[in-house]
Parts: structure tokens; C-alpha cells; sequence
């Protein structure tokens, strides 16, 4: 009988987080808590970014899943099997972190190859130089690490994590320091690499752009907590709350004051005007109004939508689209320099360009208008 060859798709596994807890104690300092309470549920071959700003725990929780942290309380499973307590090497997981050990005394090919011979694999040689070939390092395997730049280092060390073929990989800002061309390519070889061997993928990132492209779904931390966990569309359109709507989205969500219409089923805002919402706020609520750049319509004069009155500041042409900052009639004038309370960011299409000093009427639809508690920043659905 054959054995199947080495390089054969790997049964996709889950990962499974239980109330997954750390609280770091250095003596002489407070007990801190970086992770506090996560619970997470991933599909075989599924690719999840976890996304949130510096400090909220993304790193901590991946060392834990990879073992190299111990985990305070809860439970990390790799398909049914609880790994909480096993040894990095015993949890069959690829790791492709920063700065995570590459030999130095080791060429980048024996360097790739060690964890392969390592576990007796066949093929060493032409798995070597497949992924090299992928991951655009071929020139790279004579060289030792201490002659890499940091951009071929990081691709080195991905290779290393992928070379395996392993069952669960977990990367940590795999592609932060190639340029963007490099970015481009090695992001969408890192897709086709993880479709064809079906890998359950978690990835950290702080680049929105790249959890998008990457990741299936993905979750967004913050405090030790994920605040959202859902495909980047479901994030987008429907965040759960004022953080995840204001940290996701580039540029960033528009954010105002406003108080819920007589009737419901629309936001008055200030001296500007109404939006409709599909909000079932009551009456009279005071809210903070959340509408994305890319959800702003502009709307013609005579129009019987309800619609923001506004004053075109800047206009800048991108070329696929443009950007126009307007400022909204009748509200407190926007701090020097910043975008204040009365200040709208509003993405036009392709080819639309508009003047300074133009008024303009944005219109958006009910399902884009999103409100939240002003003090809480809880989704008011
Ligand atoms: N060994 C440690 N001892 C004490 N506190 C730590 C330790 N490692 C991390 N922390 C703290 O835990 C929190 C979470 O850190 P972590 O590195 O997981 O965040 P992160 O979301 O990955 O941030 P970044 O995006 O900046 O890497 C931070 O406040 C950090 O200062």
C-alpha cells in the first residue's frame, strides 16, 4: 500500500476558544487582564482575521492558541481535542509570528526544511522549493537570516509556517513589512495557498484592507473582548456597536448628534435635515447618527428625500471615486482643523467632481443610517 503523498491537502480542523482568559502578574505591578473572556468558533479551512486597535489582546491571543503563552482560564480546542495544556509543538499549528526564531546558523533552506525533516517528511527538497517559488524567496535559500531585510525575513518566516502544510496556522501581521507590491502578491498567494491546502487560518492584523481581503470573517477586538464577530460585509453594514462602526470602514464612519423624528423611522439633525432609518428608536431619543462615507447619496435639488443640507469644504479626486468634505448646515461649527460635530465625509463616484462652496443635499438609505446611545455607543436597532 501507498502512503499518501506528504504534500496531500491536510483534514481542515476547527478551532474552538472557550471563555478564553489572561491576566498577566509581573511582581511589583497590578494584575492586568489582556484577554477576558473570548469565545470563538472557527470552521475547518476557515480564514479569520482578528482586527482591533494596539493593545486589545490580538497578540496574547494568538500566543495562546499557539501555546507559547499559558492561558489564566479557558479552553483552546483543535478539532475536538483540547490542547490548553500541550506544548507548542504537540498542537499541530504552523506559526508564522515577528521575530519568531529563525536558526541563525541555518541557510533559509535548511532553515525550511527543518521542521519537514524534523517529522520525517518525504520530498523535503521539492517542498522547499515550491513554496521559495511561491512566496517569491528562491534567490533567498543560500543566504543565512542575519543577511535578510526585515520585508524577506517575514517572508522566510512565512514560508517556514507553510511549508509543513499544517492543520491549523497562525499568523501575526504576516505581510507588515513588504512594500506594497510585494503586499499585493504575497496576500493573494497566502489566499490560494490557503484554499488549496484548506488550513484553518487565524490571522492578526491592523490593516483593514487586509483582513477584508484576506479573511472569511473576521472578529473585532477590543479591551480583551471581541465586540463583533461576522463576515466583513455583515461588519461593515451592520456593526454591532459605535466602536466596531467608527474602528472598521476607511475613512471612518460620520458621526453626529441627532434626535429621533416625531414617528419614528427618521432622525432629525440639528438645522440640517433628516435622514429616514430603519432604527425602531422611539420618538424623541437623543442619539449619535452613523453614516458611512460610502453610504452617503447625493440627492437633486427638488427632491422629496429627506436629506442633510450641506456646503461643500474640500473635494479630492481619487480617481475610482472622490471625497468631499462638507459641513452641515445649522450645527456648531467644526473644530479648527479636525472634523467636527457638523462635518461629513461623502464618497461620490467615479468621474463626479464638486466645487468648494457648492451646496449639496445627502440623502442616504433607512438600512445606512445607524443609531447609537450617545453615552453607551449601544446600536439602537
Ligand atoms: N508579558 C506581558 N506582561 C504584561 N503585560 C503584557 C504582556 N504582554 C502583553 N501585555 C499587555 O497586554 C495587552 C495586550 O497586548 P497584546 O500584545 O496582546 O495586544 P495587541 O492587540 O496584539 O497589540 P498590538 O497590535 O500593539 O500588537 C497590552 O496592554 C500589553 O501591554
Amino acid at each position: 500500500m501507498t502512503a499518501a503523498p506528504d504534500t496531500a491537502p491536510r483534514a481542515a480542523r476547527s478551532l474552538t476558544l472557550r471563555n478564553l482568559h489572561k491576566t498577566y502578574t509581573a511582581r511589583g505591578r497590578e494584575p492586568f487582564a489582556a484577554v477576558r473572556g473570548i469565545d470563538l468558533a472557527v470552521e475547518p479551512g476557515e480564514m479569520v482575521a482578528l482586527l482591533g486597535p494596539s493593545g486589545c489582546g490580538k497578540t496574547t491571543t494568538l500566543r495562546m492558541i499557539a501555546g507559547l503563552e499559558t492561558v489564566t482560564s479557558g479552553e483552546v480546542l483543535i478539532g475536538d481535542r483540547a490542547v490548553t495544556d500541550l506544548p507548542p509543538g504537540r498542537r499541530d499549528v504552523g506559526v508564522g509570528f515577528e521575530g519568531y526564531a529563525l536558526y541563525p546558523p541555518l541557510s533559509v533552506r535548511e532553515n525550511l526544511a527543518y521542521g519537514l525533516r524534523a517529522r520525517r517528511a518525504r520530498d523535503v527538497g521539492p517542498r522547499v522549493a515550491a513554496i521559495a517559488e511561491r512566496l517569491e524567496i528562491t534567490d533567498l535559500l543560500d543566504l543565512r537570516p542575519a543577511g535578510l531585510s526585515s520585508g524577506q525575513k517575514q517572508r522566510v518566516a512565512l514560508a517556514r509556517a507553510l511549508v509543513r502544510n499544517p492543520p491549523v496556522l497562525l499568523l501575526d501581521e504576516p505581510l507588515s513589512h513588504l512594500d506594497a507590491g510585494q503586499r499585493q502578491r504575497v496576500r493573494r498567494e497566502l489566499k490560494v495557498l490557503q484554499r488549496e491546502f484548506g488550513y484553518t487560518t487565524i490571522v492578526v492584523t491592523h490593516d483593514q484592507l487586509e483582513a477584508l481581503s484576506l479573511a472569511d470573517r473576521m472578529a473585532v477586538m477590543d479591551g480583551g473582548v471581541i465586540r463583533q464577530f461576522g463576515t466583513p460585509d455583515e461588519v461593515f453594514d451592520d456593526p454591532a456597536d459605535r466602536f466596531v462602526a467608527d474602528f472598521v470602514g476607511e475613512p471612518s464612519i460620520n458621526l453626529v448628534g441627532g434626535t429621533v423624528a416625531d414617528g419614528g423611522g427618521a432622525v432629525r439633525i440639528g438645522g440640517a435635515g433628516t435622514l429616514p432609518t430603519a432604527s425602531r428608536a422611539r420618538a424623541g431619543t437623543r442619539v449619535q447618527v452613523g453614516l458611512r462615507p460610502q453610504d452617503c447619496e447625493l440627492v437633486g435639488r427638488g427632491s422629496a428625500r429627506p436629506a442633510l443640507s450641506a456646503t461643500v469644504g474640500v473635494f479630492e479626486y481619487l480617481m475610482e471615486f472622490g471625497l468631499a468634505t462638507v459641513d452641515l448646515a445649522g450645527q456648531d461649527p467644526p473644530e479648527a482643523g479636525g472634523g467636527g460635530p457638523g462635518r461629513f465625509v461623502v464618497q461620490t463616484p467615479g468621474g463626479a467632481s464638486l466645487d468648494p462652496g457648492a451646496p449639496v443635499l445627502i440623502g442616504a438609505r433607512p438600512e445606512h443610517v445607524h443609531l447609537f446611545d450617545p453615552g453607551t455607543g449601544e446600536r439602537l436597532r
